[in-house]
């Protein structure tokens, strides 16, 4: 059986990032400090939610609540009682976690209370009243276990990852990414870099006159491979797999934030029909008025565990109608920026002869793709199979499976549902191909801020075989740019400047 759901709730990004920007300068004047405490289950009435605290001040703010310390890391039923009033707030479970052996690295602690509106805001306002306490920022208590080296950069991505994860494939590779996989790959090569980097340093350190004492140094030039043959060879492999690494048709960046699948072709085709089967839900005007669709219809699928951004377009005619125009005008974006795209025909419109069947049929793809030229990441799909006769439908197909020029098709009836397991198992195929299986292999890249560092890193490597023959200063620079790059990845270097971007997408209380 086949898995279809929407896997994106809500589309408030752009807010979210202008008042996290807002919320961090005002916060900036606290200091880690501080000791934060704030809600780290889901906003809204539960049964049971958490209240967590980090930082010093984590072992008075247990004791000031529930009177005594409990033993570390394990759950003690307590009364929990406000501070100043001795008023009873609740009676929950109570977990202290002591650094550095805490997700944080500091002292920390939990409070599991119930859920409710009231019972929450009497345990976070008596908190609030403990000295040195305050409310933490969004994404805080993870800057933290960063800051404590608990997680490296790309965890803590992996882990930014794994709360949005909305679908099963999406949730495995955040699980491993979270889990180091990826980072251990980027340290691994930074290690090696830092490897060579030693090797030629050591050799622009050696004087001159030993150089020359050992026949190393001829016409004044040094030859570095004579001292160090490791280290071109240790540049080439790192160039190799970087280049591997980067040249993933960009999977896990596919996988991470949705493929692109566009429903495109003539008017009446029945695009739109075909986006509210997959969805389940009327999503857009189906009519027989030809050129109903004007704008771009987007809904967001789980097909299979990966995720889908399905588009539902105008129908591709010329047209006098200028809204019309517009509208296949951005169809026809759609359709160059798409990872795969689903051209619809209308069975009924083919011609009977197999030969001019064919024709029609390379006419119409040729229409849909004009400047992508990929056939690989296209299904035809022939609609309406419910108006043709079997016998049609049977030479259609013959005809199909001898023309080698068209990679994947489909008969479908938007009516009568016949066809949909087929395209729906084609499809999932397709979805396969272009994200990868995220659990096997090496780990792909995921985001576009680790492709950039590792761009500009070969670049660099470049520099270092450009420059080794002629001035090995500037080539060892090479080697110690290639070395800021990747360690910007994982947080070595530069973590500062990003680390509100990452944690923009970080909920209070994680
Ligand atoms: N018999 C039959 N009719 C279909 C099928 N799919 C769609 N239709 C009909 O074809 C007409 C056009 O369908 P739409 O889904 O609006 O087609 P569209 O491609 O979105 O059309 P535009 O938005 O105008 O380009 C409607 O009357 C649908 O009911 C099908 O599989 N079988
Ligand atoms: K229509
Ligand atoms: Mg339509």
């Amino acid at each position: 059986m086949h898995f279809i759901r929407c896997w994106r709730r809500s589309a408030t990004v752009i807010t979210s990032i202008r008042s996290f920007a807002v919320k961090r300068q005002l916060c900036s004047v606290g200091s880690e400090d501080d000791t934060v405490f704030a809600m780290s289950s889901g906003q809204g009435r539960c049964g049971v939610a958490v209240v967590r605290v980090s930082g010093p001040a984590s072992a008075l703010a247990v004791r000031s609540l529930t009177r005594r310390l409990p033993a570390a890391r394990t759950a003690s039923f307590r009364s929990i009682i406000h501070p100043q009033t001795k008023e009873l707030l609740d009676r929950g479970l109570v977990l202290w976690f002591p650094g550095p052996r805490s997700f944080t690295g500091e002292d920390s602690a939990e409070f599991h209370i119930h859920g409710g509106p009231a019972v929450i805001n009497g345990v976070l306002q008596a908190l609030g009243t403990l000295p040195g306490l305050r409310p933490a920022e969004a994404g805080e208590f993870t800057r933290r276990a960063f800051f404590a080296g608990k997680l490296d950069l790309t965890e803590v991505e992996g882990l930014g990852d794994l709360i949005h994860a909305e679908t099963e494939a999406q949730r495995r590779q955040a699980l491993r990414q979270m889990a180091g996989d990826l980072g251990r790959i980027y340290q691994d090569w930074r290690e090696r870099l830092k490897r060579c980097l030693a090797h030629v340093e050591a050799f622009i350190d050696f004087s001159e006159d030993e150089l020359v004492e050992d026949g190393i140094l001829n016409d004044g030039k040094p030859h570095l491979n004579l001292l160090c043959p490791l280290v071109d060879a240790g540049v080439c492999r790192l160039q190799t797999e970087m280049g591997n690494h980067l040249s993933d048709q960009r999977r896990g960046e596919r996988l991470r934030s949705g493929v692109q699948v566009v429903i495109a072709g003539s008017t009446n085709a029945g695009k739109s029909s075909l986006l509210n089967m997959l969805t389940q839900r009327p999503a857009a005007i189906v009519s027989p008025t030809a050129g109903t669709t004007r704008d771009v219809v987007e809904v967001p699928l789980d097909i299979g565990g990966y995720p889908v951004l399905l588009s539902d377009t105008a129908g591709l005619r010329d047209t006098s109608d200028s809204v019309e125009q517009e509208g296949v005008r951005r169809a026809r974006q759609r359709v160059e920026q798409a990872d795969l795209t689903l051209a619809v025909v209308d069975l009924t419109q083919l011609p009977s002869e197999p030969r001019l069947a064919s024709v029609f049929l390379r006419g119409h793809l040729r229409s849909i793709l004009e400047q992508t030229s990929d056939r690989q990441q296209c299904i035809q799909i022939l609609n309406k199979s419910d108006l043709i006769s079997t016998e049609q439908k049977h030479s259609i197909r013959a005809m199909l499976e001898n023309d080698g020029d068209v990679a994947h098709f489909s008969f479908l009836s938007c009516h009568t549902r016949d066809g949909l397991e087929e395209l729906l198992t084609l499809l999932q195929d397709k979805l396969k191909t272009l994200c990868g299986d995220p659990l096997a292999g090496r780990p792909s890249l995921t985001q576009t801020r680790h492709r950039t560092h590792l761009q500009k890193c070969t670049e660099a490597l470049h520099q270092y075989h450009q420059y080794r023959d002629v001035d090995l200063v500037l080539a060892a620079e090479g080697l110690r740019l290639g070395l800021s790059s990747l360690g910007r990845i994982t947080g070595r270097i530069g973590a500062e400047e990003i680390l509100d971007v990452i944690f923009k997408d970080f909920c209070i209380g994680k």
